[in-house]
């Protein structure tokens, strides 16, 4: 290499580790959990690079919490036995059979999965579901939605789809302190003994929200929350959120998720950010770089 060339290249490296040092030391000892999604699940090389920034998290004194989804490789794995996925709400119809699917495929295959590329970074990885040490406790979901011809709103049976009523933080404090960084699969008991499907998303929302997390990071297949006209947004109030929401431009999945967004913030989430799990080290640039990488959502 030239001498020119390595001078550059050291400027370079010296100014991106100058920009990084004063986030690192903000975040030290904080909460971030992240949301991995299914969708951006599956590039084994973007798999690795998102390991790779959960491992620098760790190594810098950041705590941080893997919540991961898997929804289309439940779907796959369905259509392989032979059952139909059915969704309403934007959420799946779960009888018996499928939360067994539901319940092997996330806490056993995806859940070790990630567990196994974090370890390969030279880091702890400890897979997990709500069942874990107690950790959430589920109940049948209420869910209504109202018929958009006839106005009318009506009451959703889901089957074994669970809203999240009791979140015990005991474990995860106790592995904030260690070397461990949970990876948790969004499964949970209930007192009346079933297993529960859980969201991620919401799943999510509730583990950071019970943390009180500086950071809850959702990485999705799209940069962020967009306007109108397709461009990110870069930060956006909690009310500005409901207004998009309202006017039709936040709609589909961006709904539930916006809608997360805005019930952590509420529970004591510092700020939310939704960002593209499909670019490289996301995750590492949100937390690390002054503008960050996707739509921050504050109070
Ligand atoms: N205003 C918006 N900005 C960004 N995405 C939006 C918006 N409105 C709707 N969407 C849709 O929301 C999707 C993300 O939600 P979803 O598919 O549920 O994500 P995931 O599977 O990662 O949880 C995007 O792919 C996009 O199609
Ligand atoms: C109740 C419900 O819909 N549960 C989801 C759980 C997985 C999930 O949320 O995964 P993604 O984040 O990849 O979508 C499901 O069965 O698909």
């Amino acid at each position: 290499m030239a001498d020119t060339d390595h001078n550059e290249d050291s400027q370079q490296q010296a100014k991106l580790l100058s920009q990084a040092l004063p986030y690192m030391q903000r975040y030290e000892d904080c909460t971030i959990v992240v949301k991995y999604g299914g969708n951006a699940m599956g590039d084994p090389e973007l798999g690795q690079a998102f390991a790779r920034d959960i491992a620098l998290l760790k190594q810098s004194g950041v705590n941080p919490i893997v919540v991961h989804g898997g929804g289309p490789q439940i779907g796959r794995m369905l259509t392989e036995i032979g059952i139909e996925s059915k969704f309403e709400g934007g959420l799946r119809v779960t009888d018996e059979r499928t939360v067994e699917i539901v319940e092997m495929v996330l806490a056993g295959s995806i859940n070790k999965e990630i567990v196994a590329m974090i370890n390969a970074e030279g880091e702890w990885a400890i897979g997990l579901c709500g069942k874990d040490g107690n950790m959430v406790f589920a109940e049948k979901a209420h869910k209504t939605v109202v018929d958009p011809d006839s106005n009318i709103e009506r009451i959703l049976d889901l089957g074994f789809v669970g809203d999240i009523v009791e979140v015990d933080r005991t474990l995860l404090d106790l592995l904030a302190k260690s070397e461990m960084i949970p990876v948790i699969a969004p499964v949970a008991p209930g007192r009346d003994g079933h297993t529960y499907n859980i969201n991620a998303d919401t799943f999510a929302g509730a583990i950071a929200g019970a943390l009180s997390a500086t950071r809850l990071l959702f990485l999705t297949d799209v940069p962020g929350v967009l306007d109108a006209d397709g461009n990110l947004i870069k930060q956006l109030s909690v009310a500005e959120a409901k207004a998009m929401i309202a006017d039709g431009t936040i709609s589909g999945g961006m709904i539930p998720k916006v809608e997360t967004c805005i019930h952590a913030i509420e529970a004591g989430v510092e700020g939310v950010v939704i960002l593209n799990g499909k670019t490289a080290h996301a995750v590492l640039l949100e937390i690390f770089t002054k503008h960050g990488a996707g739509t921050l959502i504050v109070r």
